[in-house]
């Protein structure tokens, strides 16, 4: 079993370069069977949840291959259109392959997705759209088997911007003869950077980043090269991390843009942050005041997965800081690990609150998903004495070297097998 081991009380300071967005490396992954020729993706990050998405490539016939800091995919010879339920239960994204495989073979088989846990994640939306363009879908006993005599370009309005649902509905739509619209689609830029990738590999996608993405399918597609955008919430991560210890960093390779709703929370807590074109330095005061309310919403509202970073980055602040989880029915499970190491919160339904205290303490913490367990390493990173984190498999799904980079920002961070 893994731990991270850390000892706080050191402002972070120096500068880092974001990796690649894991948010929108995977359904880029999942695109790359729209075309049968090789398509390098760079500023890949390295991942678990890729390293899935490559077994899942390579199961269906694919090459995939890392050559450096870049993966190369060449889909030529697709040889099956299934996923296997182990690999789908691994990680959300999986649910993403249905679309391009549908496009591409005319049928696909996989088992409902894993992910992180946050609650119910239906994937209704995903497949009512696929079925709304013609898409024969049964479901028997957790078992998806799709079949389409020919994909339909159509109008799909999604009751809700889910990102998984548009990014799928973009996917299907290049496989489909005639116009898809697919209105109140997610706003994110990892929707923006899966449109910039289509389109380099010949699709007609427009509109990613407003409500309307409209997809004219058909269009014959081929391989290309693409640079992965920079991951936000690793970005949001560090931010958090150097706000919450008094720090000083710069971070290289963002877009600032793409942060704006954390960091107006970031200014409102005291910090003072200096944005470039693509980089933003963050400076910290000693102890932070309170900010708020945070509540979380689809882009550009504040994100969700930012939601536990900035609580950690906020749990020594001065004041009360009330928090909003408007996405999942169950985004605190870090909240308990966090009252272990001294944290005042107090939680009803989807509302959290932050009393600030003056001293957070080590102890023994699990991470639970994702974010929350980075969350955690945060929290650690202000509290005295030690603190060991165990659940690493869940951070190591988003984060390339989360230790080795709050490291190299001076933390006394250390990972261990027990
Ligand atoms: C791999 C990936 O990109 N994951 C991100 C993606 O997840 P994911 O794509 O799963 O998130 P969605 O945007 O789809 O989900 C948003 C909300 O819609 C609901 N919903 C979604 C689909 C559906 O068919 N029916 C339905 O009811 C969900 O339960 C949730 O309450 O966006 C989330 C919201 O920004 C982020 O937290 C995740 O990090
Ligand atoms: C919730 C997340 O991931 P996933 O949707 O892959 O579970 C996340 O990236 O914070």
């Amino acid at each position: 079993m893994s731990a991270i081991i850390i000892r706080g009380g050191r402002p972070l300071s120096g500068s880092l370069t974001v990796q690649g967005a894991k948010n929108s490396v995977l359904p880029i992954l999942a695109a790359t069977l729209l075309s049968g020729e090789v398509c390098r993706i760079r500023h890949c990050p390295r991942l678990r949840d890729v390293e899935t998405a490559m077994e899942i490539l390579r199961h269906l016939g694919c090459r995939a291959d890392w050559q450096g800091r870049d993966l190369l995919v060449d889909a030529a010879d697709l040889t099956r259109w299934d996923v296997p339920d182990h690999l789908m239960s691994r990680m959300r994204s999986s649910v993403v392959f249905l679309g391009a495989i549908l496009a591409r073979c005319g049928q696909a088989e996989m088992t409902y997705p894993g992910g992180c846990e946050l609650g119910a994640r239906p994937i209704d939306l995903h497949l009512a759209a696929l079925r709304s363009m013609g898409a024969a879908i049964q479901e028997t006993g957790g078992r998806l088997a799709c079949r389409r005599e020919r994909l339909t370009g159509t109008e799909i309005v999604l009751s809700l911007p889910s990102v998984g649902a548009t990014e799928n509905a973009m996917l299907a739509a290049c496989g489909a003869e005639g116009t898809t619209v697919i209105a109140n689609a997610a706003r994110e830029p990892e929707i923006v950077d899966l449109q910039t990738f289509l389109q380099k590999m010949g699709a007609h996608v427009q509109g990613a980043g407003s409500s309307t993405v409209v997809v004219e399918g058909g269009a014959p597609l081929h391989g290309c090269v693409h640079t992965v955008v920079a991951d936000r919430i690793v970005a949001a991560t560090y931010l958090a991390a150097a706000a919450g210890t008094g720090g000083d960093i710069r971070l290289e390779g963002v877009d600032y843009r793409h942060l704006s709703a954390v960091a107006t929370m970031l200014r409102q807590a005291g910090c003072r942050l200096t944005c470039g074109e693509t980089s933003i330095r963050l400076q910290a005061p000693r102890r932070l005041q309170s900010a708020g309310p945070i509540r979380t919403a689809p882009y550009p509202g504040f994100p969700t997965d930012a939601q536990a970073v900035l609580m950690a980055s906020l749990l020594r602040s001065e004041g009360a800081t009330v928090f909003v989880e408007n996405i999942f029915d169950s985004r605190y499970r870090h909240v308990p690990e966090m009252v272990r190491m001294g944290a005042d919160i107090r939680l009803e339904g989807r509302v959290a609150v932050v009393c600030g205290v003056d001293r957070l303490h080590g102890a023994a913490v699990r991470a639970k998903e994702l974010r929350g367990g980075a969350s955690l390493v945060l929290a650690a990173l202000q509290a005295e004495g030690e603190t060991a984190v165990t659940g690493v498999e869940h951070i190591q799904r988003g984060y390339e070297d989360l230790t080795g980079e709050l490291a190299q920002l001076g933390a006394d961070i250390r990972q261990e097998e027990r």
